[in-house]
């Protein structure tokens, strides 16, 4: 027997980290390992908030020497206030951990054990002694990772469950039990917990990560991961956690450095917004792509499918390169300074040879163009040198900054405006052409020349795809800075140009870069990940891949990967987790009623507990919106919270990807592929539709289901 819920009273002795006293409230130990527990639980408590009301009574008055150090200070303070609360239905710890011997003591013989609570945050006593370990600390990982095969010295685990925020129950496993290693080792806490109805934004998973996520969360800061998973395999989690666990490991350097989230759009964003805070983590930038391009155009227009697919292509960065360059120009007439009396002369030729020489080496356009006169003025100190003068540095800024230098600078090396570059490429055929020769064919440039040329950079039509162009633009003139690291989420919609976009924003920094080829929506999406990480630049990024499901029921997940050989063949079909089949009907109904017969669906839904996703072709929100108004059914848009009052949300099929719901009543499937430029495009949308259940999924159509599902099921 490896597991067992409330167990008898464990035979070590019930010690404390730092040898805190457990103690009941009337100072006499608790028998019962329960209330061992909760008199625990109680004085961790009670601990947190001095904790807390220490730095609540800290005077920086006196420490600080000007406003601006206590501004910061102040917001540190707050920021410490604030991750010290003590969360009433947020249980400071989920687990226990019992050593065999003090971890890093000499295994001698007569080590004494030790216990640790494992918790979301760190939480020390009066003296300093700790009553919970931080989960990501190096002593917390056994808890995620230890087995019977590997015990790590741990000889007990033990797993608390809460209920409303009252400990209730434990769960023991004793990894000395080589025997029993391998046997049936389900936890019904960690499937309680994976099976409990969603309610509100995505939560944390940090009492119940598993073991082949942990290494994806531990993974050294140094490298790139990337996670290929089907859905529900816990993608998001994982990065997420990531984030949160490598600003516990290297808080001070990425403190400096930043970390940031990107993800598909805003009401994704919106949905785990929640979960770094949660664990402490309050200073994470989120963003889309689209944001982070976005600051220097206007996005107002669109691009077809083919015109999008073209602008993302890698190719478009050798063209913007060359375009770049293009204004630079080889000098006709010497540099002549005058200063006093004297003129010095540069000839032609010698700063042709300088400017050809910046043109060849690996710097930005913008550092060159700097870098520029100064050569030209170093020239003209050599020439000073050699008629017997002994000119410092400060003549050599002074000739730099003269105005034949400036003249000439202006004219070999034009500044260059990213937007008006760009702006002229895709306005400009005989430009574009100049510059696209060998890189694009003729058609291809046919396809990204606007029809109505833009006249200005703010009155132009630009479209997401053309931000992208204008930041690698930017990027050649003026290099990015780069953050300490970048989560990348549902990363196989995104371009070539896209991720080169995200890529240079991690430059010196690494990236975890999560998703599933399966779900790939985007006719500009790259084909596989190998690709798609050299065009991060992180080309020796190790690919990992994720396989259990802890979302979607068996038979539902079943059921999407009929989907599989159609949209991603060398894909494998996820497992699932949930024990519970799940409910899932598939109902042809008359397209007369079939309004009707989604909001009966959704009345039905919400009958249960949970939050309730009716999933839809864009197209057909608007009418199923006033279908569930004239049934007085209120309903909330896509990353609108969920709430014990607001459980149903309208989905239009473009914005389901990554979120899930309790129930899901997916409407007419053939819409939903219908919906998308072409068939595999369409079919992958449907099955991020078909993959957003946790416990039931109802499929109505009127029209006939798409082929590549059909095979078997129907009116079940
Ligand atoms: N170890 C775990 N324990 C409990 N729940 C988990 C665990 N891992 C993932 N989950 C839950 O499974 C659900 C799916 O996770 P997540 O959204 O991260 O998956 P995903 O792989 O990003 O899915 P998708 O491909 O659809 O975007 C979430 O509710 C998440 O909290």
């Amino acid at each position: 027997m490896g597991r067992s819920l409330k167990s008898p009273p464990s035979p070590v002795a019930c010690r404390t980290p730092g040898g805190f006293a457990v103690s009941a409230p009337h100072s006499v130990g608790p028998v019962d390992p329960l209330e061992r527990e909760r008199a625990h639980l109680a004085s961790s408590r009670a601990a947190l908030r001095a904790m807390r009301a220490d730095v609540e009574a800290l005077d920086i008055k006196d420490v600080t020497a000007n406003w601006v150090n206590a501004a910061v200070l102040e917001r540190q303070i707050e920021d410490r206030i604030t991750a010290l609360a003590d969360l009433a239905h947020t249980p400071l710890f989920f687990g226990r951990l019992d050593y065999l011997h003090a971890p890093g003591a000499d295994r001698a013989e007569g080590a004494e054990g030790e216990q640790f609570y494992i918790g979301r945050r760190h939480v020390h006593d009066a003296d300093g002694d700790p009553m919970v370990i931080d989960w990501r600390a190096p002593v917390s990982q056994p808890f995620y990772r230890a087995s019977k095969k590997e015990p790590m010295d741990v000889r007990l685990r033990r797993r608390f469950g809460y209920t409303g925020g009252e400990l209730t129950a434990y769960e023991d496993e004793d990894l000395t039990d080589a025997a029993g290693a391998g046997a049936g080792t389900a936890s019904k806490l960690l499937q309680d917990e994976i099976e409990r109805p969603r309610v509100g934004p995505m939560r944390d998973i940090v009492a119940t990560i598993q073991p082949e996520q942990d290494e994806i969360v531990r993974a050294e800061i140094g490298g790139t991961v990337c996670v290929q998973g089907a859905p529900g395999t816990g993608k998001t989690a994982v990065g997420l956690h990531r984030v949160a666990y490598l600003l516990y490991a290297h808080r001070e350097r990425l403190a400096r450095t930043g970390t940031l989230v990107v993800g598909p759009n805003r009401s994704f964003l919106r949905y785990i917004e929640q979960v770094l805070p949660a664990l402490g983590e309050l200073n994470v930038g989120q963003a889309t792509v689209d944001d982070l391009v976005g600051g220097r155009v206007d996005v107002r227009g669109t691009d077809s499918a083919e015109a999008a697919r073209i602008k993302g292509d890698a190719r478009m960065a050798e063209v913007l390169r060359r375009a770049v360059r293009a204004g630079v120009t080889m000098p006709v007439e010497p540099v002549v300074v005058v200063r006093g009396s004297r003129r010095w002369r540069v000839p032609a030729h010698e700063v042709e040879e300088i400017v050809r020489e910046l043109l060849g080496r690996d710097i930005r356009y913008g550092a060159a163009r700097e870098a520029l006169p100064q050569r030209i003025a170093h020239a003209v100190l050599v020439r000073m040198e050699a008629a017997g003068e002994a000119p410092d540095d400060r003549v050599q800024d002074a000739v730099a900054r003269n105005a034949a230098v400036k003249a000439a600078v202006k004219t070999l090396w034009p500044v260059v405006d990213p937007a008006k570059l760009v702006l002229r490429l895709l306005s400009d055929a005989a430009f574009l052409a100049e510059h696209a020769e060998g890189v694009l064919t003729k058609e291809e440039q046919a396809v990204l020349l606007w029809a109505k040329p833009g006249r200005s950079v703010k009155s132009a039509k630009w479209s997401a795809a053309d931000a992208v162009l204008v930041d690698e633009a930017a990027d050649l003139v003026t290099r990015t800075p780069s953050l300490g690291h970048v989560v990348l989420d549902e990363a196989q919609d995104l371009s070539p140009m896209q991720y080169r976009a995200v890529g240079r924003r991690c430059t010196t920094g690494s990236a975890t870069v999560l998703g599933d080829i399966a779900q790939g929506t985007t006719p500009w999406a790259t084909p596989g990940w190998a690709e798609a990480l050299v065009h991060l630049g992180k080309p020796d990024a190790v690919v990992e891949e994720l396989t259990q499901g802890f979302r979607v029921p068996r038979e539902v997940i079943a059921y999407a990967s009929r989907l599989l050989p159609s949209i991603a063949p060398g894909l494998a079909e996820a497992t699932s987790v949930r024990e519970a089949a799940g409910d899932f009907a598939v109902r042809e109904v008359p397209a007369a009623e079939l309004d009707a017969a989604v909001v009966a669906a959704c009345g039905a839904a919400l009958r249960r507990e949970g939050s309730v996703g009716l999933i839809a072709a864009d197209a057909r929100v608007p009418g199923l919106a006033a279908a569930l108004d004239g049934a007085g059914l209120a309903y909330l848009a896509p990353g609108e919270e969920t709430s014990a009052e607001a459980r149903l949300t309208l989905v239009p099929a473009s914005l389901a990807k990554g979120l899930e719901y309790d129930y899901v009543v997916l409407d007419e499937p053939a819409a939903v592929v219908a919906g998308e430029p072409d068939e595999r495009t369409g079919l992958r949308r449907l099955y991020v539709a078909l993959t957003r259940a946790v416990s039931g999924l109802t499929v109505l159509h009127a029209e006939p289901l798409p082929a590549a599902l059909g095979r078997g099921r129907s009116g079940s």
